[in-house]
């Protein structure tokens, strides 16, 4: 942080929280307001194990005070203040100035998420952020809180995401008020409703997110704002601070340090470009969509970030969207191009630092439009390794994709378990049932099975092909086999899992979060025949298109 600006109409003490514009600078300083009465629910044990830190740490009373956010007691050299940021948004490539109290949008970022410490640890340097940590400037009338619902459902998703092998924010902490409540809207039992049919009073918790930094695409965006608009004469240094800090937390490996600010911007656009596709293929991969992907819930280090109306699919359906305010835009099989309109933002943010600089900006602009092309290959990667091919570069393999995804459409598949199942390379199509929600009704059973039985043969055909490709080291089949079990989890955080978890653990119960964190780290093993029997399974008819397990409206 030090690098960085912080606001200059900030009050030092960091306890101004009314909702105000931010001029300039990086950051505001801001205390974290303390849930009432603390208790631990959880903590990630993989990552406290990789950050050196004990287990029994997280119920001790200094790591809860400060992670429940009660940082007036803390430790030199941790300051007693924490910091705010603000960003732009950009929704599908429009920016948005109007979503703050003043029209501006010089009201709008981190509302509710505040810093408290950066640490280097075994050479790695993190960043410690409570998310529910009371108001800010940016809070916008909002109370700054995170209810027990949302963070739970965060919690357990980043850990699950990071065993999935998909880039994300971290998991450390979880903590509850056992007295603090605040008023939500929500869903009666049962309901179809598209929108919450009721107000609820839920506990407030805070969760502890933590990533080498929280830049977003939106808060490049921002300081390219100031640039364009000249809203203050420092403006066009703070973007090049911004992004240099960027560059330091998320991309030292891959820019040299020696290099000029033009140089170093080109080779960030690149590798922004590679993170984004892959993250977005990973998606994909494990059935994940994000929801609300604006540019300030896209996380600048390539990440995924914010786990708000988020979901993963049970049945394979490419419009699949579990935000119901998220339309078409932010749907499953859409994210590639929600993610080009969030990198077109990136590139736009980065321009101005690269004035009168032609050589970088047509390589800027390469990069930009090579977009599309690299998001293809990512994707055709992507389907390659879950269908256990080591390519998809002949028409066969087009039409056996395409073919695939229409079938799974009209029969309904389950997603994952398709996948699954797939993966053991089963002699016919029968493990592959388990999968099908839909598998016909008389007459139609047959002709689905037919056309199953067609296209599993393709499969068959071209894998084996492809197996003996390389004639001096053919793969075996078993070989194949367990690269697709590497690559098509067994175990997904569905929302139905989710579900009780929430509703026990706001009556003090907090079992099935804790097997949730078991189960959903470890997704690719086989585990136990009670996880299989729970937790391997289609979704119950009962549950789809019930109001907060297959869609939500609203996530805070
Ligand atoms: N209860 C709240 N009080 C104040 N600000 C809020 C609250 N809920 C959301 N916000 C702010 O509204 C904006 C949009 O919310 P969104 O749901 O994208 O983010 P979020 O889930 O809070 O945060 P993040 O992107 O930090 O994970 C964010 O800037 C967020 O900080
Ligand atoms: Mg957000």
């Amino acid at each position: 942080m030090d690098t960085l600006n912080c606001d200059p109409d900030a009050t030092e003490n960091g306890n101004d929280y009314e909702p105000r514009q931010v001029f300039s600078g990086h950051y505001v300083p801001v205390n974290p307001t303390p849930i009432k009465d603390p208790e631990y629910i959880a903590h990630s044990k993989l990552f406290f194990s990789e950050l050196g830190f004990q287990d029994a740490m997280a119920e001790s009373t200094d790591f809860v005070r400060l992670f429940s956010g009660d940082i007036s007691q803390v430790p030199e050299p941790i300051r007693k203040v924490g910091w705010s940021t603000g960003y732009a948004l950009s929704i599908y490539g429009v920016e948005f100035t109007h979503q703050c109290p003043f029209q501006t949008g010089n009201g709008y970022g981190d509302g509710r998420a505040i810093s408290v410490l950066e640490s280097v640890i075994n050479g790695q340097r993190w960043e410690m952020q409570l998310k529910g940590g009371g108001r800010t400037p940016y809070c916008r009338g909002g109370d700054g809180r995170a209810v027990l619902r949302s963070s739970i459902r965060e919690f357990l998703a980043q850990e699950h995401m990071y065993a999935l092998g998909v880039c994300t924010s971290r998991s450390l902490s979880l903590y509850v008020s056992k007295t603090e409540t605040v008023k939500r809207q929500w869903y009666s039992e049962g309901t179809r409703s598209e929108h919450p049919d009721m107000l609820i009073s839920e506990a407030v918790a805070i969760s502890t997110r933590v990533a080498p930094s929280f830049i977003r695409v939106g808060q490049l965006e921002l300081f390219a704002r100031r640039t364009r608009e000249n809203d203050h004469p420092n403006a066009i240094q703070e973007l090049e601070k911004i992004v240099l800090h960027l560059i330091d937390r998320e991309y030292g490996d891959v820019v040299d340090s020696q290099l000029t600010t033009p140089e170093k911007v080109v080779l960030l656009a690149r590798e922004f470009r590679h993170r984004l596709t892959s993250l977005i293929a990973n998606w994909i991969r494990v059935g994940f969509c994000q929801g609300n992907f604006n540019s300030d819930n896209c996380a600048a280090g390539g990440y995924t970030l914010d786990y708000g109306p988020f979901g993963f699919c049970d049945v394979f359906n490419p419009q699949y969207q579990p935000w119901t305010g998220g339309g078409n835009h932010y749907s499953f099989m859409n994210q590639p191009k929600a993610a080009q309109s969030n990198f077109d933002m990136f590139c736009s943010a980065l321009r101005p630092l690269l004035a009168s600089q032609q050589e970088q900006s047509l390589a800027l602009d390469e990069i930009q439009s090579g977009f599309s092309t690299v998001m293809h290959t990512e994707m055709q990667n992507m389907w390659a390794a879950k269908l256990g091919l080591s390519t998809l570069n002949s028409d066969s393999h087009m039409t056996l994709l395409n073919e695939l995804q229409t079938l799974m459409i009209q029969t309904s598949v389950d997603y994952t378990i398709f996948f699954r199942e797939l993966s053991s390379i089963p002699d016919d199509i029968r493990p592959l049932k388990k999968s099908f929600y839909n598998s016909g009704h008389g007459s139609d059973t047959h002709q689905v099975d037919t056309r199953w039985i067609e296209w599993f043969v393709k499969w068959k055909m071209l894998l084996n092909l492809d197996c003996d490709a390389n004639a001096i080291k053919p793969r075996t089949l078993a070989e194949v086999s367990r690269q697709m079990k590497l690559v098509n989890p067994k175990y997904i955080l569905r929302e139905w899992f989710v579900m009780p978890a929430y509703q026990q653990a706001t009556a003090g119960n907090y079992t099935l979060i804790r097997e949730l964190q078991e189960v959903m780290t470890q997704p690719y093993s086989e585990q136990s025949k009670d996880v299989e029997d729970k937790y391997y399974r289609l979704k119950p008819r009962e549950l789809f298109k019930v109001g907060g397990i297959s869609h939500l409206s609203c996530s805070s």
